[in-house]
This record gives C-alpha cells, structure tokens and sequence, in this order.
C-alpha cells in the first residue's frame, strides 16, 4: 500500500497537516466492513502489508483512525492531470470543477469450445466473436448516447445532453480459454469501465448496455454474465474552495513569471481521485498540473519540475488566505 499525505485543515486548531498509511478511504471512515482481509491480484491482503510494516491492528482499532467530521475543515488535493488540457491550454495548473463517477464490470461470456479446423462457421457459439461485438457495440453506445437511450423518466433531453459529453467506456483486460491459435475458445472474460459526470445517467447507460449484450448473446447462443465490481459516484468540488485554488493558482503562475490570459482553466476529472472519498467526510477542492504530452497510467508520464514548484507556490498561496 502507498504512503498517502492528507493535508487537513481545522477550524478552531488553525492550519495542521497530517499524513496516514491507510489511505482517504480509511481517513473518511467508509472502509468496508472486513477491510484488513481485502486482497490484491496475487493474494495479499491489506493485514499483510501492515504487518510487513510492523502494524499489528483489528477490525475494530481501524475504525477508531477515521476523523469525526466535525474536526475537519476541508480536503485539498494536488495531482497530476493524467490528460492533455492543460498543456493545450499553455498553464502549468488548473482547477477540478468535478469528478466523474466509475462503474466496474466484468463480462463472462461462455461458448462451446471446439477445433478450429473442423467445426463449420455456422455451427459454432465461439465467445471470442461474440466478444468482439459487444465490445464494438459498448464503443457505438458511449461514443452515440443519444441513439440508445430513450427518452423516458430516467433520461431527459438534458441527461443525454451532459453524458455525450463526460460518457467514456474502456474494454482495458481481456482473457479468454484456454488460449491456443487452433482452439475456438470455451471463455471469453473481459471488463469495462464506465464513466460519466451524471450518476443517473451512467445508470441509464449501464442499463441499455446490459439490455444489448444480453440480446447479442442470445442471438449468438452464447451466455453472458455481468458482474458489477465497482460503483462510485461523482464529485462536484466545493464552489468556495475551488475559487480560492483558482486565485492561489493565479497567484503562483504570476509569482513563477508565467502569462496568464484571462483565468485559470476549470477542467473535469475522468480520473478517480482521493478527493473522491474524503468528499464523504468533508468539502473538498482540487489543483491540476499539466502533465506531459497528456500521458498517463504509463511508464511515460511525465510532469516539469518548474510546474510541480508552480503547484508548491498555489499551495502556499492558499494556505497564505486562510493563517
Ligand atoms: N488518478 C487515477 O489514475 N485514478 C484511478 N486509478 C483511475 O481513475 O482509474
């Protein structure tokens, strides 16, 4: 588990920081009820890692590290953009108007596995080539809303509107078996993720979009299971927190010698962040730096150091308003 910072601020106790190994989750108390016990890919659970780290902890004790409400003030959280915006626009740093909310899934789909050299065209339920339709099918939904949904009481005009908008769907895993070039396969699993600023409206989608695979799947007389792995909603940040990351940012940009035509840019975040989850505890705000050629959740991500000193200078700047 990465060593997480949280920077706090109180009210009544002035400017503190604190820092935690547990992460956001555990700070803003929603940890699952057997947290200690959930497991990475290979196995691990998170007790393991904290023994490994000469932590010995319960259940109960890991509950007792989350903040009451009352003693925080806000949540402030610096990150990389992950995205090309910023370096469009020509700024080091931006404000986070809002996070998108994420839906998991994983999609089974099971077929008849046989020879591929002896089993004709069209006497074969193969999950590979139904696979490909849906996800084809899940790219045409997320990229053309508007042509799936119906406009009944979830979804109006406005709801289509801002989804076409903030709407992404990724297939980013996909396996099959048993995985050989002379074998239709007998399993085809693969994931999507799901995200979009409108909750409802990622339900709307979640919906026609299980109503379409299940549909393809039995015109392929192969079966599909969907699995929900994960749900979390969007986060709107705080207006006031957000417009004073918006001064601060200005601040540093003007402090660093940097032009700055009209304001700091507002952006969305399609990245899950912290902010996310501290956002059940306490208003929270968010600071972007620009991050090299947009790149990222690669090994060729990339931020400037005068850029990273820039986002030090906004910090400082809005810490400066509030002593
Ligand atoms: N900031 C991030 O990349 N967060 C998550 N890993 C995500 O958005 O998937």
């Amino acid at each position: 588990m990465v060593p997480l910072k949280v920077i706090a601020f109180s009210d009544e106790e002035g400017v503190r920081f604190q820092s935690t190994f547990l992460g956001s989750a555990a700070v803003a108390g929603i940890l699952p009820i057997s947290a200690l016990q959930i497991t990475d890919k290979s196995g691990v659970t998170v007790q393991d890692v904290l023994k490994e780290n000469s932590i010995e902890t319960t259940e109960e004790n890991l509950f007792q590290l989350k903040y009451a409400p009352e003693s925080v003030w806000g949540y402030v959280e610096i990150h990389i953009e992950q995205g090309p915006v910023l370096e469009w626009v020509g700024l080091p740093l931006g404000v986070v108007k809002g996070i998108a909310g994420q839906t998991r899934l994983k999609v089974t789909v099971k077929g008849s596995q046989g020879h591929a050299g002896t089993v004709p065209m069209s006497m074969r339920q193969d999950p590979m080539a139904a696979a490909a339709e849906l996800i084809v099918m899940l790219e045409s939904l997320c990229k053309r809303p508007k042509d799936f949904l119906t406009y009944d009481g979830h979804c109006n005009d406005f709801r289509v509107e801002s989804l076409s908008s903030s709407l992404v769907c990724t297939v980013g895993e996909i396996s099959c078996w048993p995985s050989a070039s002379n074998v239709i396969p007998g399993q085809v699993t693969f994931t999507v993720d799901l995200r979009a600023m409108d909750d409802m409206g990622r339900e709307a989608i979640i919906y026609e979009l299980s109503n379409q695979m299940y549909q393809i799947c039995e015109r392929r007389s192969v079966a599909c299971a969907i699995e929900r792995k994960h749900d979390a909603n969007a986060v709107i940040c705080d207006t006031e927190l957000s417009s004073q990351l918006k001064s601060a940012a200005y601040t540093a940009v003007k402090r660093m010698g940097g032009e700055i035509q009209g304001e700091v840019p507002v952006v969305m975040s399609g990245a899950g962040h912290d902010a996310m989850a501290m956002s059940h505890l306490t208003k929270v705000g968010m600071l972007f730096v620009r991050c090299r050629g947009g790149i990222s959740h690669s090994p060729a991500e990339h931020v400037l150091d005068d850029d990273v000193w820039a986002a030090g200078l906004a910090i400082l700047a809005f810490l400066e308003t509030h002593m």
